[in-house]
């Protein structure tokens, strides 16, 4: 299995404010990663390290996809995370294009510029995430599921091997949150590591993964 992620003994801050400490685990391909704890206690300040949102300043070790995150500079840091998918509870679609609006102004940010290469992407994404004949809709004109899922489908534009989603179910109804775990965790099968965020412990039964824990100032990693 191969390793895409890996922190020692890393020390994890926000502004003068230590929220972790001894950070210690690794992330594999084709894995499924839920991340715990309280409110406040540390897991999106971890996730943001990983795309250099929050940097790193003292630890052994804290290597991503041949990226140190210890010294990257800043102009490395597009190309760190264009190798990562990031979901977030929030939707965060630009309200004013439809959905493949949406796909194509990521593609054209990250470099694309064939038009027959936009399209079939576009297309294959929402497949993946069962959205095909909703690309002329716009963002208002969808259910929250149906937002998360073309946010989720975003995230799969660059092909990454690594998907980090931050209570990517925190604004879903039950069911529609059972549905994009399902989807999340589909996507590990295919290859992707995935880490998502959750206060939901009840997916962790119904949805294999490793857990990962802070508490204390400490990563549990179980
Ligand atoms: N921009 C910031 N500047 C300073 N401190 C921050 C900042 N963002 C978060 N913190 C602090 O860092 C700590 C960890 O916050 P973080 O958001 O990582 O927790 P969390 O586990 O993701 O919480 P939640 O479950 O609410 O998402 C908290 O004490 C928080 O107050």
């Amino acid at each position: 299995m191969s390793i895409i992620v890996k922190y020692r003994g890393v020390e994890i801050e926000r502004g003068d404010k230590n929220v972790l400490k001894g950070v210690t685990f690794s992330l594999s391909k084709g894995e499924f990663y839920y991340l715990v704890g309280r409110v406040g206690s540390g897991k999106s300040s971890l996730m943001k390290t990983m795309y250099a949102d929050v940097p790193l300043y003292s630890g052994d070790c804290a290597e991503i996809m041949g990226f140190d995150l210890l010294s990257i500079k800043k102009s490395q840091i597009p190309y760190l995370r264009r190798k990562i998918g990031i979901v977030f509870q929030d939707f965060q679609l630009l309200q004013d294009r439809s959905v493949s609006g949406n796909l194509k102004f990521v593609l054209k940010a990250t470099g694309w510029n064939n038009k027959n290469d936009i399209d079939s992407r576009i297309d294959e994404v929402l497949s993946m995430v069962g959205m095909a004949n909703k690309s002329y809709k716009m963002p208002h004109e969808l259910s929250g599921g149906e937002q998360q899922r073309i946010v989720i489908a975003r995230a799969l534009l660059n092909k990454p091997d690594l998907i980090l989603a931050d209570e990517p179910t925190g604004n879903l109804d039950p069911q529609t949150g059972y549905q994009i775990a399902a989807l999340l965790h589909q996507l590990s099968n295919a290859g992707h590591c995935v880490v998502m965020a959750t206060h939901n412990l009840q997916l962790a039964s119904d949805f294999p993964g490793k857990l990962m824990r802070c508490e204390g100032k400490q990563l549990i990693v179980e």
